[in-house]
């Protein structure tokens, strides 16, 4: 593959497999054997694991893999709007669209350069049905990367190909794998204003100086700083969540009463899942005719005590 970088090093590895309901999905390696899985059904990541083969994404064990369902867990990308803040479906379409290799993608600006990494570029391009329910052409790429350290790297670059502006929303609705939800705390949202999904949106301000769980939370918490990290204490490792571009965090647990509303969510499971996204959601991003929108997300982890 032209398309899809073994970066200067033979012992990255990029393969193209078939998931059991025959979509394509794109496995990437680096030299120590830490490994990223993505789909071109919604060009979700829904694996990526440690070099010692551990699983650092959740994915519930209901989780749909068909089209036209969205897949629960993973990296689900919500374009052009979150939620239901708008008169789309819930978080946009690009979820349940069939993306491509994109096999030759514009070049990147020499920030983004692949250093010693395993990558895929993917393509999204809206159907002639996307545009009559959301009638502004764009082109969506996305290379995800995953570097010689282990690093999780979502790229993304959104273009308007139309001749008036629009402005979309975008979330990388990210559910980690953790321990406990009880054994976790987040750091980097204190003092900062949050919309509450809960309360009709309501706007709050952050009063403590970690964000711990004890019921359902399904929040946004408003221009953040660049690094959010995931404290999980049973499993001593901290995620880390640096963005560009992407002003939000959105915070999410269903708790037991909701996720047991939900079809593809296992018994209990709300316990070992808590989705941390980087997002862009309260000022949504406008872009006029040639214009193209950034975003990049990097997910690593350390060792903690
Ligand atoms: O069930 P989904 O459409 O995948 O949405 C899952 C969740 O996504 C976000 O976190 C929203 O804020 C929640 O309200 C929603 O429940």
């Amino acid at each position: 593959m032209n398309n899809s970088g073994a970066a200067s090093d033979q012992r990255v590895a990029v393969e193209v497999t078939k998931d059991r309901n025959g979509i394509d999905q794109v496995v990437l390696r680096n030299p120590r054997g830490a490994s990223a899985r993505v789909s071109l059904y919604g060009g979700q990541v829904l694996s990526w694991k440690t070099d010692q083969g551990e699983e650092l994404l959740f994915t519930s064990s209901k989780a749909i893999f068909k089209p036209p369902n969205p897949v629960r867990g993973g990296i689900p990308i919500c374009f052009p709007q979150f939620g239901n803040r708008g008169a789309l479906e819930q978080h946009g379409f690009a979820r349940k669209k069939m993306w491509v290799i994109d096999e030759n993608p514009p070049p990147l600006h020499p920030n983004d350069s692949n250093g010693n990494k395993a990558y895929v570029d993917l393509l999204l391009k809206p159907s002639e049905e996307d545009l009559r329910i959301w009638p502004h052409s764009f082109e969506f790429r996305l290379r995800v990367c995953l570097g010689a350290d282990g690093n999780l790297i979502l790229l993304s670059r959104i273009r308007n190909i139309n001749c008036k502006p629009f402005s979309f929303s975008i979330a990388y609705h990210t559910y980690f794998s953790i321990s406990d939800i009880s054994e976790v705390r987040i750091e980097g949202l204190e003092t900062l204003d949050y919309l509450d999904n809960l309360c009709q949106k309501e706007r709050f301000t952050e009063q403590g100086n970690t964000l711990t769980f004890e019921s359902e939370v399904d929040r946004v918490y408003l221009s953040s700083s660049n690094v959010v990290a995931v404290f999980d204490h049973q499993k001593k490792r901290t995620y880390t969540i640096r963005k560009e571009g992407l002003p939000d965090i959105v915070v999410w647990n269903p708790w037991e009463k909701k996720s047991k509303s939900m079809v593809d969510f296992g018994d209990e499971e709300y316990k070992q899942m808590l989705c941390v996204d980087g997002a862009a959601i309260e000022k949504p991003i406008t872009l006029k005719p040639g214009e193209e929108w950034r975003g990049r997300l990097e997910l690593s982890i350390v060792p903690s005590c």
